[in-house]
């Protein structure tokens, strides 16, 4: 079977989501905000805080997970671009909210519910990019684990700072981290807090792409780093949002299931397109494709 869509959790492990938003909700400020594009598939959600570097209050935790679950239902969708507002990624939770959730039992509940959170959206059928300008450290590193891609601009760090605070990453990241860059580089990322720029985000894996620098144009330069997100990313997204959605799916499940089951959940997405409207039209069309 495909991976569950849903959760990492259950209610077996302790995991009450509706529990914890409330919880989490006594913490607001900011907002993540989701764009979706109808026309084209694509989709921008940008984390929105950014008197606070764009970290994530309690609120918008709670509005990421919404978000990730609109997504889910979006059959149109083909494309996702993550990022922060004001030229500048997420830096983490905010360090208010930890504070105030710094005994063991949230700090479990939080991190049950972002690593849930985060495994979704990199589960989505949709094809994701992390679009990393300014810094991107702690939780806001993790975030750009959860996408399929990264690309960075020159100004950016990404930063797993979490040793500096006497912790390890508890949304995801480490795990996700060991899948992009394996083992030996992630021990390093993590162990030595490195700041990666775009140099070693490129020679280690972790960045998938290098923006071009626009002069400093204020908003008309961060508009820019968002068109050349969206062309970058339109390679993986043309033709019709069943195929993409298909190729995603059989990816998720090669990247995460053993073999015998990533091949039967491969059958399955496979049958949902064999002989299905665009494969009709291809082989109508006769035409060799280069
Ligand atoms: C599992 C995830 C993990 C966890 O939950 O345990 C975390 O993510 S913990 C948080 C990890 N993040 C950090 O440690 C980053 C903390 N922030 C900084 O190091 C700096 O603020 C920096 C480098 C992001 C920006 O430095 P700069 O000098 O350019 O600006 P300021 O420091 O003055 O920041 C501007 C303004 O933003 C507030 N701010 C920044 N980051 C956070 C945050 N994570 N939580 C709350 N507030 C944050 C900072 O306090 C300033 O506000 P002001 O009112 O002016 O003091």
């Amino acid at each position: 079977m495909l991976p569950r869509q849903n959760s990492v959790y259950s209610a077996s492990h302790g995991f009450q989501p509706e529990e914890i938003k409330e919880k989490l909700s006594a913490f607001p400020g900011g907002s993540v905000d989701l764009l979706k594009q109808e026309e084209s598939g694509l989709a921008v959600l940008t984390i929105n805080n950014p008197s606070r570097m764009n970290a994530f209050s309690g609120s918008m935790m709670v509005e990421l997970e919404e978000r990730v679950a609109q997504l889910e239902t979006w059959t149109q969708g083909k494309g996702l671009i993550v990022r922060g507002a004001s030229g500048t990624f997420c830096s983490g939770s905010d360090l208010n909210a930890v504070r105030a959730i710094s005994n063991p039992q949230d700090g479990m509940k939080m991190c049950m519910f972002m690593q849930d959170a985060l495994t979704r959206l990199l589960r989505l059928p949709l094809v994701s990019v992390a679009l990393v300008e300014g810094r991107a450290l702690g939780g806001g590193a993790e975030l750009t684990t959860a996408c399929d891609f990264r690309l960075v601009t020159r100004d950016s760090v990404i930063q797993f700072v979490h040793k500096h605070m006497g912790l390890v990453p508890g949304w995801g990241g480490a795990a996700r981290l060991v899948h992009i860059v394996g083992g030996r580089h992630a021990l390093r990322l993590l162990g030595g807090a490195l700041k990666v720029d775009p140099e070693l985000g490129l020679q280690m894996g972790l960045a998938d792409g290098l923006l071009e620098e626009v002069p400093d144009a204020g908003g008309a330069e961060r508009d820019a780093a968002l068109r050349q997100a969206e062309d970058w990313l339109s390679s993986y997204t043309k033709g019709p949002a069943q195929v993409v959605q298909a190729t995603k799916r059989a990816v998720v499940s090669g990247r995460e299931l053993p073999l015998t089951e990533a091949l039967r959940a491969e059958k399955e997405v496979f049958g949902t397109v064999w002989g299905g409207p665009a494969n009709l039209r291809a082989l109508a069309s006769k035409t060799k494709h280069k």
